[in-house]
């Protein structure tokens, strides 16, 4: 018998602009998804019940009972840990698919299955494999590392690196059960739409409350400008005891309520985004609680810094779309412009003794981005939250001293976690990562990813290097 495999797959995400203010209806946020991916693989088995691994993870193991009569129940085995995502993922899932599929949705296929769920290395420090064999981090010896390598320790304990495992997580995880019993087409818009919300509802669920949900949001659509939803959407059945019926309803993409929103963004031709983790870790809730409770204390100050920074954030997305419409329109002069200012530091590209339209878009760029810096910076001076601490900047001004950069800043909350710079060249990439391999004052590692705009996708086994060896 030939074992048929559905597999899922979504992106993890960088936050370039919009963080705090997302969580916010009024604003927005820029987010760019990557080419790190989260993979679930369900397959069919002999055994009964749901049996999911996470063979990167010492304890990686879970598994579940599911009853469909009289009631429809999932009972985690007893004497294992529990995983709040995997289990809601499931829980609400199989009760909507039910719902949508009709009472004969497992009867066709089983649920007897075992579920694999792989993270791109990216996803988690991996110190201690380099360390295992006896290699530095610097971006070489993590790319020859092997595929979804095991982290050598638990996911309670695992160093992660901000790219947004568990919505990446979850997301695929709920893809792939959609697909697997046929409840819905990936390429059809309102399935996708019901993918998306009921990920966010089993995100919230899982971690026990209503975030912004750009993380979800850029593992089921990919890169794009980011409005939430409102809050109450979900407020009303964030219930364990909540049935299919109620999940359709809510969840679907014709229901009421649903107000997010999603503009398509791509960052212009031409432009690399680039990473690196910082062995630091800032607690993100924390900075946030933080942030929020200044800004309830300091309504009007605090009030005008969220607009001014609003209004910076979106210039800087204006001047982005209108490079990638200059890339359109006039190729060979962007293609001239983009290989001039890769030859020099960004401070110097406004006193360039050529002029014209894509020059002054660059200049405009720069200076836009600092001033959400600036911003930034205030908000962390004014609520004494470290969202970009002198340390960071000190790291992100190096940055910027490389002919080439673009932008350089702390993605999502900020914090000393991470860091992001977008460059022009090759070179600029290669000396940039130099700069980070250098830098003694911050533990600053490479990661792997790219920016990569697309979303949740059904994939092949053959198609991702690495997979068929990790079953
Ligand atoms: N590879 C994985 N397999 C199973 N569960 C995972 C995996 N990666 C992440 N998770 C789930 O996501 C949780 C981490 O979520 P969270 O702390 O919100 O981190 P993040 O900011 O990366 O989303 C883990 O405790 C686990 O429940
Ligand atoms: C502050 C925020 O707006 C952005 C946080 O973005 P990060 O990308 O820093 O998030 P984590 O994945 O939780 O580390 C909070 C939010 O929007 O949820």
């Amino acid at each position: 018998m030939t074992l048929s495999h559905t597999i899922a797959s979504a992106p993890g995400k960088v936050l370039l602009t919009g963080g705090y203010l997302v969580l916010e209806q009024q604003f927005q946020g820029l987010v760019v998804g990557t080419s790190a991916r989260f993979y679930t693989i369900i397959t069919p088995s002999d055994e009964p019940g749901i049996q999911v691994r996470s063979p990167q993870f010492d304890g990686g193991n879970w598994h579940y009972t599911l009853t469909v009569q009289p009631d429809f129940q999932l009972t985690p085995s007893s004497g294992t840990s529990r995983n709040p995502f995997v289990e809601a993922s499931l829980r609400f899932t199989l009760a909507l698919v039910r719902e949508k599929v009709g009472r004969s949705a497992f009867g066709v296929l089983s649920t007897d299955c075992i579920i694999t769920i792989l993270g791109d290395n990216d996803f988690y420090s991996q110190q201690a494999q380099l360390e295992k064999l006896g290699l530095d981090s610097s971006y070489g010896s993590l790319a020859g590392l092997p595929p979804f390598a095991d982290t050598m320790t638990s996911l309670k304990d695992v160093h992660k690196t901000g790219l947004g495992s568990s919505a990446a997580l979850t997301t695929s995880l709920v893809a792939a059960l959609c697909a697997h019993f046929k409840a819905v087409d990936l390429d059809n818009q309102k399935d996708r739409t019901l993918v998306h919300n009921l990920a966010q509802f089993v995100h919230c669920f899982a971690q026990g409350k209503v975030g912004s949900g750009f993380d979800v949001s850029a593992a089921v659509w990919g890169s794009h400008r980011y409005r939430r939803f409102n809050p109450q959407v979900l407020a009303s059945i964030m219930d364990q005891q909540v049935d299919g019926t109620l999940l359709l309803k809510h969840l679907s993409a014709d229901s009421f309520g649903w107000d997010n929103e999603v503009a398509p963004f791509k960052l212009p031709p031409g432009f690399d985004l680039i990473l690196a983790d910082i062995d630091a870790g800032s607690h993100t809730p924390t900075l946030v609680g933080k942030v929020l409770a200044w800004r309830k204390a300091n309504p009007t100050t605090a009030n005008a810094l969220w607009v001014e920074l609003g209004s910076y954030n979106s210039k800087v997305e204006q001047v982005l779309r209108d490079l990638t419409t200059a890339e359109q329109k006039e190729p060979v002069l962007y293609k001239a412009v983009i290989e001039k200012c890769s030859r020099h530091k960004a401070s110097e590209w406004a006193s360039l003794p050529e002029t014209n339209e894509v020059i002054s878009k660059m200049v405009q760029l720069v200076h836009n981005f600092g001033h959400v810096r600036r911003l930034l910076r205030e908000m962390s001076q004014l609520s004494e939250v470290p969202i970009e601490p002198i340390e960071q900047t000190q790291l992100l001004e190096a940055c910027l001293e490389v002919e080439g950069t673009v932008i350089a800043g702390v993605p999502g909350a900020g914090g000393y976690d991470a860091i992001f710079c977008i460059v022009l060249s090759d070179k600029a990439k290669q000396q940039v990562r130099q700069v980070w391999q250098g830098w003694s004052a911050l533990s600053v590692g490479p990661l792997l990813s790219k920016a990569d705009s697309k979303g949740v996708t059904l994939v092949e086994l053959a198609d991702v290097p690495g997979l068929a060896n990790s079953l």
